[in-house]
């Protein structure tokens, strides 16, 4: 039986599933304590299955057996896509199944930027509602203003989706290609990143980490935006410049920031955006609901026994590099 390592705990049945399938050793997680055991292991692996860890080449190149990887996931910035593919092997991930969910996250970071919701539910918990609500407390309306979405993909068009059916938003969006099916299933209108920035209420980012978009956003980006912008961010913490979004916030640039992914996560407490009221932080959970991270391991599971056995035809991130 082939070896496969699991790096992340997985539901009872997918990992009965992948035993019937190979010799599965299983890792709960990747840290510094069990980080040389992970190395060891690896030496002996074809096949490896997990998420949320350093997978990057120096950390592969102690995989010389290595056959396929499948990460529990949709984002592939973990691995070094290239070098993989230098050493044709595939990278599975899971596309599609947690459109919807991750969309439903984005939409909750709206709301509760706009309406102040974890601010205002703070005030009450805390015994700091005495009075009636006042304009002080106010928030800004999500219905009928503008939705600038950068990365029109998969989860940008269902997040677009609700704006436009839900809330009667106003869709525009910027992107490496144009996308018919979001201008005429929504209305969407592409433009470039900079007039997007100048011309949204709600700017969100959803493009992957890739080399190109590391830093898309940062202090120019931010200046650009109107006063009154609520910034989100979905992808990931690093698409951003962090630092320039802090001051954007502590200094009135823009109104405020939802945000599922940091530069560093687990975001650690001492961050300044764990203490203003205009940042609405979660703990990277735009997938995370019990339906689709189940969904999301057995798609994972389903493709590396695929990719194993030589068929990479769906969910394969590298396709693209491997053909060259
Ligand atoms: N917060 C969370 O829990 C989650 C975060 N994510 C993040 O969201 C990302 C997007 O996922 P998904 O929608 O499935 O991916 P898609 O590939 O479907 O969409 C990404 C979009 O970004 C566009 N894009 C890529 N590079 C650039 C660039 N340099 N400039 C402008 N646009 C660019 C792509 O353009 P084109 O169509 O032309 O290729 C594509 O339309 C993931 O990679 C992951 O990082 C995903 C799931 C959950
Ligand atoms: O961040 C989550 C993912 O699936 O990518």
């Amino acid at each position: 039986m082939k070896k496969v390592l699991l790096y992340k705990p997985i539901p009872e049945q997918e990992l009965k599933r992948l035993q019937t399938h190979f010799d599965v050793i299983q890792f709960d997680g990747v840290n510094t304590l069990n980080q040389e055991a992970f190395l060891t292991a690896l030496s002996e692996t074809e096949g490896l299955i997990g998420a949320s860890a350093d997978m990057s080449s120096s950390v592969l190149e102690r995989a010389p057996k290595l056959k396929a990887a499948s990460t529990i996931s949709v984002g592939t910035d973990q691995y070094d896509l290239a070098y993989l593919a230098n050493r044709n092997i595939p990278l599975m991930h899971t596309p599609g199944v947690l459109n919807e969910t991750t969309a439903d996250t984005i939409f909750t970071l709206i709301m509760c930027t706009a309406r102040r919701a974890v601010e205002l539910s703070n005030m009450v918990r805390e015994g700091r509602w005495t009075k009636s609500i006042g304009e002080n407390h106010f928030g800004t309306d999500i219905h009928g203003k503008t939705l600038g979405i950068i990365g029109m993909g998969r989860i940008g068009y269902a997040i677009a989706k609700r704006a436009h059916l839900g809330f009667d938003m106003k869709i525009q969006y910027s992107n490496r290609s144009q996308k018919p099916d979001a201008e005429q299933d929504l209305n969407a209108t592409y433009m470039d990143m900079e007039s997007l920035l100048k011309t949204s209420d709600f700017v969100c980012v959803m493009t992957p980490l890739t080399p190109e978009t590391e830093g898309l956003i940062g202090k120019a980006e931010f200046a650009m935006m109107k006063k009154s912008a609520i910034f989100i961010n979905g992808s990931r913490g690093k698409v951003i410049d962090e630092s320039a979004l802090i001051d954007a916030l502590e200094n009135g640039v823009i109104r405020a920031a939802g945000l599922d992914v940091f530069d560093v996560e687990p975001l650690p407490a001492s961050s300044p955006l764990c203490k203003m009221d205009n940042a609405v932080v979660f703990p990277h959970i735009g997938s995370a609901t019990s339906e689709t991270r189940l969904a999301m391991v057995t798609c994972a599971v389903d493709n590396l026994i695929n990719a194993l056995n030589g068929d990479i035809s769906e969910n394969c991130a590298n396709l693209h590099l491997l053909e060259k």
